[in-house]
């Protein structure tokens, strides 16, 4: 069997006297496309930056493994986590581009990391990885806009630029924050096919942090729920069903709950659903 793409072991962060993850243990297997769900502050966030070595758990709070490799033990970064940030491609809701540069040079410096120091310092990139670049735009289906600034494309637009970084990374392992929060329903929904493609197409493993259960449902077969900081759903996207999501957005307020289920019926008796 191969090994998981991710294992996740006790895994516990505190802020202050805030748990904001409590033992959170789950696998993560090459190939897969998993929604992280969940009301606002269970701590999603927190996990897919654990899942990168980006945060540290306690003392003692658990362990990351990334790809066979050691990310995290019991607070401490392993030493070689700069190689495992470079095989592991990581997406922001804000799209995190550098504006006045052209949207190949954006791209371009998702190969940064697999460079040679000197030649990436200089940032001198060769035909080759130039080729490479426009592949990954025209994958994303933004070939036509490589010479142009960054600050000029739509929301959506930045988002496919990102993904084109992540693909000249040669991630095995994409990990996305909230990528289509801040996109309008049309640009969110072609975010996320490109995300799906590249599951499906090249096998790499996509972790999602979505807000919208809906989209969940359509493009992910397994979902990992947290509430409260604990696990609360880990399993096919099918078994979630209607009454367990009203349980798990049941004190986020009842503008969230109708927000990220619409499909839910809040008139319903929770005994009559799911
Ligand atoms: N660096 C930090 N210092 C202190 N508290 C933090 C820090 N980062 C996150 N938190 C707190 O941890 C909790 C979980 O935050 P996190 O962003 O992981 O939640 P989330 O589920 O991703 O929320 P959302 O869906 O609103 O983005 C929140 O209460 C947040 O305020």
């Amino acid at each position: 069997m191969s090994i998981p793409s991710i294992i996740v072991e006790r895994l516990s962060k505190t802020f202050g006297q805030h748990a904001v993850l409590r033992d959170i243990d789950f696998e993560i297997h090459p190939g897969e496309m998993v929604a992280l769900i969940g009301p606002s502050g269970s701590g999603k966030s927190t996990l897919l930056r654990h899942l990168i070595g980006l945060t540290r758990s306690d003392r003692h709070g658990g362990r990351v493994r990334l790809q066979g490799r050691e990310v995290q033990v019991g607070g401490r970064l392993a030493r070689a986590t700069r190689p495992e940030r470079c095989r592991t491609g990581y997406i922001f809701q804000q799209f995190n581009l550098v504006g006045r540069l052209s949207v190949l040079t954006n791209v371009l410096v998702g190969r940064l990391g697999s460079m040679p120091r000197g030649r990436a310092l200089l940032g001198r990139f060769s035909e080759e990885e130039r080729a490479m670049a426009r592949r990954a735009l025209a994958r994303v289906g933004i070939e036509a806009l490589a010479d142009q600034r960054a600050n000029t494309l739509s929301g959506g637009q930045m988002q496919r630029v990102a993904i084109a970084r992540v693909l000249m990374q040669d991630a095995n392992v994409i990990l996305a924050d909230e990528p289509i929060a801040s996109l309008d329903p049309r640009s969110a929904q072609e975010v996320m096919q490109i995300l799906a493609r590249i599951n499906e197409e090249d096998g790499r493993t996509v972790v999602i942090t979505l807000h919208q259960v809906e989209v969940a449902r359509r493009f992910c077969r397994r979902a990992i729920a947290l509430k409260d900081g604990r696990l609360y759903f880990d399993g096919p996207i099918e078994a979630l069903t209607d009454a367990r999501l009203t349980a798990l957005y049941e004190n986020a307020g009842l503008d969230e709950l109708k927000t990220r289920t619409p499909s839910i019926d809040l008139t319903a008796p929770v005994g009559a659903l799911g």
